[in-house]
């Protein structure tokens, strides 16, 4: 089995998570992409929404694709969601699977900094695609793939929220509705 897995916090997950799944998996003649959502995302500033809401929004936004999947290896682990410690988890787990990692165009120049990066590196193929506003780096051995700039992400998603602005056609139909139902990113101010 060829095992495609994207991490991310998912906070919320939107139609460029969508996409860029859909086409590691045709390119890279994958059997199925996990979505891998992290406990707490090792390099990022803002705390996240509750794992909870989170997983419950991926489940939702994956559904109507069998190909697709959720991992809840990371929620289930404490502390930081190294990347290492999943691959490792994950090859223990499922030997016989050839597993790849999925990142954005923004997250190939940041590699460098990830923790035992020259480790993680031979243990798994990172996949990099194109992400609107970052140039596609081939550094570290990271293997490219051009796809359809979709110019969305989560803390655009958050900030139109705040605003009262509308999200309708960035998330699918059941992430959107996920979200009104619970009143989440709303401003209280
Ligand atoms: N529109 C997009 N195009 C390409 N890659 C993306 C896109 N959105 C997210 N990614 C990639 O998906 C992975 C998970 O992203 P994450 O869940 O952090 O979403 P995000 O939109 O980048 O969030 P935020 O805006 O809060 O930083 C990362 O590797 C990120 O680079
Ligand atoms: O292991 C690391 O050091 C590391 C550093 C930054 C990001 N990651 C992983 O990369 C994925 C995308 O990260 P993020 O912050 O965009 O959600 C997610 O699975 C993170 O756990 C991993």
């Amino acid at each position: 089995m060829k095992i495609g897995l994207l991490g991310g916090t998912f906070d919320p997950p939107h139609l460029g998570h969508l996409i860029m799944a859909e086409h590691v998996l045709e390119a890279m003649h994958l059997d199925e992409v996990w979505f891998v959502p992290s406990h707490v995302p090792p390099h990022k500033q803002e705390s996240a929404l509750v794992a909870e809401d989170r997983l419950r929004m991926v489940e939702r936004a994956i559904e109507e694709n069998p190909q697709f999947s959720v991992s809840t290896v990371e929620l289930e682990r404490e502390g930081k969601s190294f990347t290492i410690d999943t691959m490792k988890q994950l090859q223990n787990q499922y030997p016989s699977y050839d597993f790849c990692f999925i990142i954005g165009g923004d997250m190939v120049q940041h590699l460098d900094r990830w923790h035992r990066i020259d480790e993680l590196q031979e243990l798994v193929q990172f996949i990099g695609v194109g992400r609107e506003g970052y140039q596609l780096d081939s550094s570290r051995g990271v293997k490219l793939i051009d796809i359809p700039r979709i110019d969305i992400s989560s803390s655009m998603i958050r900030k139109r929220l705040a605003k009262g602005k509308s999200i309708r056609y960035l998330v699918t139909h059941q992430v959107y509705e996920y979200i009104k139902e619970h009143s989440l990113y709303v401003s209280n101010s």
